[in-house]
């Protein structure tokens, strides 16, 4: 599909038989990432659940995939228990089960629309051939080639917005970006990320300042760590150096990733976002959202309608597992928050670069699957 040479040979998420025919969710444990790189094999559904809750998997994108194979691997093993017991499988009782398992993966995490989107497209597709009079099987290996094709689509979207993404980077730009959009966060190359390996792999040289992302690091654990595979020159800073950074005029363009984009283009992205787009504001700095349209919430008309995800206290007060904060602090952890559209110099999906005003375009060219 592309000429791209990835040369770190990042894969998220995949799906892949035993050697007794038994369903596999490989997964790479994004939670141990940069000093231990494992690979995870799932088997049940709950495993699924549980890697996404726990941020083994991260990143929208790939948590719709992960949503997607964990639909398909809970009915294979559904059906193969049944078999194994020499019960009849009907598609009512398909249905229900993965009503069950859509209910069980939505409540690992709310912000990120990608997961809902992934399993409403799942259950569409059985639905869809549970009306066809499909067998149980072949229903079971519906669902297989629909999450494939989520995480193909994934990959494919990715190229786009890098292609779309790198006509806003010169040559000699110096970019900023926070959390991590890239590679880890796909099954492809990114989305703020990608347009930055586009523009490096064509010949323009770019040097990426990379926020830490407190609290739990996903830029200096993350996007410094496939940044440098990539061979792509960055600066590490904590996350209150951007400022400073800004108004020594470093940074060019500012490119970040998206959880959920509301219909009028309010953007909730990881906490510290906001901090970042009113810096950029002032320092009048564009601010590029990357992001696929299966981010994009047509159903929400602004930003202060996204649900918020709120993570444990430990996130903050420990490192690694150690203390940093007094015992029994008081402590916020909201995991996102949400810039308004006025903020955002643009939004790039695999549909082309979308500028303000938002609503229109935003629901013209992204129409849902
Ligand atoms: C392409 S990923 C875009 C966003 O999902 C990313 O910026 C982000 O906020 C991820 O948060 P995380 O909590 O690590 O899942």
């Amino acid at each position: 599909m592309n000429e791209y040479n990835f040369t770190s040979q990042v894969r998220t998420v995949w799906w892949e038989e035993a050697t007794d025919g038994r369903a596999v969710v490989h997964m790479l444990d994004q939670s141990l990432l940069p000093q231990q790189v494992v690979y995870l094999q799932l088997t049940h559904e709950q495993q699924v659940a549980d890697a996404i809750a726990s941020l083994k998997v991260r990143g929208a994108p790939v948590i719709g995939v992960a949503a997607g194979f964990g639909m398909a691997l809970a009915l294979a093993r559904f059906l193969e228990e049944r078999t194994a017991a020499q019960v009849e499988t009907t598609p009512t009782e398909i249905e229900a089960h993965l009503s069950e398992v859509g209910q069980l993966l939505r409540q690992t995490r709310p912000t990120a629309v990608n997961l809902f989107w992934a399993i409403e497209r799942m259950r569409h597709c059985a639905q869809q051939a549970c009306k066809e009079d499909a067998s149980p099987h072949h229903i079971a290996a519906m669902l297989k080639a629909e999450a494939h094709a989520i995480a193909a689509e994934d990959v494919q979207a990715c190229w786009q917005m890098g292609l779309y993404g790198a006509e806003l980077i010169a040559d000699g730009d110096t970019l900023l970006t926070h959390c991590n959009a890239g590679a880890l966060a796909t099954t492809g190359i990114g989305t703020a990320l990608a347009p930055i390996y586009m523009a490096a792999h064509t010949g323009k040289r770019v040097h990426v300042f990379v926020d830490e992302t407190r609290p739990i690091l996903q830029g200096a654990r993350l996007t410094a760590w496939e940044l440098q595979q990539e061979g792509v020159p960055l600066t590490l800073i904590t996350d209150n150096m951007a400022g400073y950074f800004m108004r020594q005029k470093s940074i060019q363009a500012i490119f970040v990733g998206a959880d959920r984009i509301a219909a009028n283009g309010d953007v909730a992205n990881k906490i510290g976002t906001y901090s970042v787009a009113v810096l950029a504001h002032v320092h009048q700095i564009p601010l590029y959202v990357v992001a696929p349209c299966s981010t994009i919430d047509l159903e929400l008309p602004s930003g202060e309608h996204i649900p918020i995800e709120q993570r444990k206290a430990e996130e903050v007060t420990t490192l690694y597992g150690i203390p940093i904060a007094p015992m029994d602090v008081a402590v916020a952890n909201p995991a996102f928050d949400v810039t308004p559209h006025t903020y955002v110099t643009a939004i790039v999906t695999e549909k082309g670069i979308i500028r303000a005003p938002y609503g229109e375009t935003l629901r013209a060219i992204c129409t849902k699957n």
